[in-house]
This record gives structure tokens, sequence and C-alpha cells, in this order.
């Protein structure tokens, strides 16, 4: 059995769908899987070391501002539906699946015209343009937030899933966690980043508060600063209240490696609101901070921010809000209200989704 999964770009789009190649793989042994992306994207270095054949296509996205680039949308785009057709054709896979980003609109196409079952997981509650246009020739769409059935036309059948998240964040054990992490019986462990490669309003927060942050009773923060902002972060330190020296109960890495432990330990979470980091949050059913990034495509952070508090199971700060003394006063506002923080831990719990691989694959299997 051959299957083809596409989606590319940025990692939001391409760990899904080596998620699902993963499922796919064990759901069918002897299964063979084809992924195809764009020779630019991130996909073309991380799809073959995780060990699938990769295949490059040509695929373009519509500037948004008037620009003579665009001129070479419709040749280019004609291109890779070509090479995607011959791909496809020659590989003759059960089904297509696709994750989002520009490449998957030849890739669909072209098998839908080849008459081979479709089928998309969106991981926003925003969907992005290429999901929303392809879901008018797909079999079926899976999403991953309730709020984004709506924008999906009821041909293609779409069915809320949520997004796969790594064994471990389900597996991880708290005790063991907290032991790991230092932090001691009752004490409550703030966890913050941005995502993957941090982010400098968090940061900025962080380091304004670091004063107050140390006299919070019973709190034990650790930061996750970002790789690349990490010498920023400190000089931030040292211009601020204390000279570059961290208190006792808070701590600092550039990146987290091991995010399903931190995350096991953790009591509330200070985040950006990326598709993942949200799935990872509600499947340990963790309150939360979310503080979207305000640059992502159409502000789908904040969507997606929304579609959890809506729910109860998190607070939003705007990023153009968020300092020192927002930090501060949303958390002294959340731990003198532990009844309250309990809540929204339960309804994060309420929304998450760990059988989200097994209910993708079950639609995908659904189409042959
Ligand atoms: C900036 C931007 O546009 N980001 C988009 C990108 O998310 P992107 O993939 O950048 O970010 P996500 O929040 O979805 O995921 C971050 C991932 O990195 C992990 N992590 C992070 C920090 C760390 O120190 N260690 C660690 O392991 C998290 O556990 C999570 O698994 O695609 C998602 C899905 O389309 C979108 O929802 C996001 O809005």
């Amino acid at each position: 059995m051959r299957f083809v999964v596409a989606g590319g770009g940025t990692g939001g789009h391409i760990y899904p769908a080596l998620a699902i190649a993963r499922g796919l793989q064990q759901r069918y042994p002897n299964c063979e899987i084809m992924y195809i992306g764009t020779g630019r994207g991130l996909e073309a270095d991380i799809v073959p070391k995780a060990g699938y054949e990769f295949h490059a296509v040509r695929a373009v996205g519509i500037k948004r501002s008037l620009t003579p680039q665009n001129l070479k949308v419709p040749l280019e785009a004609l291109a890779g539906y070509r090479e995607s057709h011959k791909l496809i054709r020659g590989f003759a896979p059960r089904a297509v699946i696709g994750t989002g980003g520009y490449v998957c609109g030849p890739v669909l196409l072209s098998a839908s015209r080849l008459k081979k079952p479709t089928f998309i997981h969106e991981q926003n509650a925003l969907p992005g343009i290429t999901n929303r246009i392809l879901s008018r020739v797909a079999d079926r769409v899976a999403v991953t937030f309730e709020d984004s059935l709506r924008y999906f036309p009821g041909r293609s059948r779409p069915y809320l899933t949520g997004l796969p998240v790594r064994p471990e964040i389900l597996s991880a054990d708290r005790e063991k966690a907290r032991e790991k992490f230092g932090v001691g019986a009752g004490e409550i462990m703030v966890l913050s980043f941005g995502g993957s490669q941090g982010a400098r309003s968090i940061n900025r927060a962080v380091a304004e508060a670091i004063g107050p942050l140390s006299a919070l009773p019973g709190i034990k923060l650790l930061h996750v600063t970002g790789s690349g902002q990490h010498q920023d972060f400190f000089e931030m330190l040292k211009s601020g209240a204390c000279q570059g020296d961290l208190p006792d109960n808070i701590n600092m890495v550039p990146y987290m490696y091991e995010m399903p432990e931190a995350l096991a330990a953790a009591d509330l979470i200070i985040s950006r609101a990326g598709a993942a980091t949200l799935a990872e949050i509600t499947a340990r059913g963790l309150p939360s901070v979310l503080i979207p990034f305000p640059y992502a495509t159409g502000n789908h952070q904040e969507y997606n921010a929304r579609a959890l508090v809506s729910r109860g199971a998190a607070e939003m700060v705007r990023d153009a809000e968020f300092n020192g003394t927002t930090l501060v006063n949303k958390l002294k506002q959340l731990l003198e209200n532990r009844h309250e923080l309990a809540k929204m831990a339960e309804a994060s719990r309420g929304l998450g989704k760990p059988r989200a691989l097994d209910d993708i694959l079950d639609g995908i299997a659904e189409l042959f």
C-alpha cells in the first residue's frame, strides 16, 4: 500500500505531516510513503533526515502586494502541477494527504484529477488559504479546532480531530518530571516560552519582572529564551533589577529539549499560541496565559488563542499589552485564585485530543 504525504514551508505544516506518515507506517507496516514538498522549504532538510523518500516540486504562493513576481505564478504553478501529476501517477498511492503550505496546491489538485482520494489536515483555528481553496476538491478535511469547521464546505465532510502530539507529551510522568526540575511539594511551577524560536516580548516581560517574580511566594519559574535570543535576554537582565544574576526560584534555558517533561512538571504555562503548543498544553490539561504572535499570517495565533479562551481554558494578553507589570499582575491574579486555575485546567483537559492521530488515520482509511 502506498501513500503520498505533502506539506511544507514551515515546521508547523511539516511536523504534522511526519506524524501522519509515522502513524500510517504503524497502521500499515508494509506501506510505502512518498513525501512531496518544495526544494526551498525546511521540508527538504527535515524529511530525508526522518527517513522518508522526498521529492521536490515547484510551488509558489501569491504575494499579497502587487509585485512583478506574481507574473511568474501561473507558469510555476503549471510546472509544479505537471511534476506532481507525474509523480503521483507513477507512484499510484491509495490516498494523498496534505497538511498545508503552497506545495499542497499542485499535489492535491493533481491527485484529485487522477481520482485519488485526498485528505487535508488543517492546524489552525483560522485556516490557511491553500487548505481553504483545496477543500473544494478534497474528499475529507480534518481540523484541529472546532472553530475552523465552518470555513470548510460540507462536501469535504470536515471533522474535528485535533493535532497529533509526540507520544512522550502524553506519557511523561509528572512526579518524576517535578523531581528532575527541582520543584518542591506544594510549589507552583510556571513554564514560559515562545515558539521554537523564542519570543522577544515574552523575554522582555520576564526580564522586566524578575524582581517581583522572585518575591512571589511558592512559585518556581522556568523560562525558555529561544536559542537565538539567550544573549539578548541576559543583556536585558543586566540593565534591569538583578544585574544579570538570577534569583533562586527562577531558572533559564536557551532551548527546552525536554518539553514533554517540562510540561508534565508545570502547573501554568505562559506562551505564544502556535497550534502545536496549544495541542500539547491541552493534551496535558494545563491552564495558560497566551500571548499570540501578532505577525503570524492573518493573525491566526489570536484565533487559536481565542479557541481556548472562549472555553475557559486560557487567558489571553495581546503582545502590545504584554510587559513585566501585566505578567506579574496576571500571575498574582491566577495564583491567588487556585479554584479558578483548577477550573482552567479542567477546561483545558476537555479540549485535549489524545486520539488525534487515530482519528486522522480512521478518516484516511474511510477513503479507500
Ligand atoms: C510563528 C508562526 O507563524 N508559527 C506557526 C507555526 O508554528 P511553530 O511550529 O513555529 O510553533 P508551534 O507553537 O506550533 O510549535 C512549537 C513546537 O516547538 C516545541 N518547542 C518549543 C520551544 C522549546 O524550547 N522547545 C520545544 O520543544 C513545542 O513543544 C512545540 O512542539 O505553525 C503552526 C501550525 O501551522 C502555527 O499555529 C504557528 O502560528
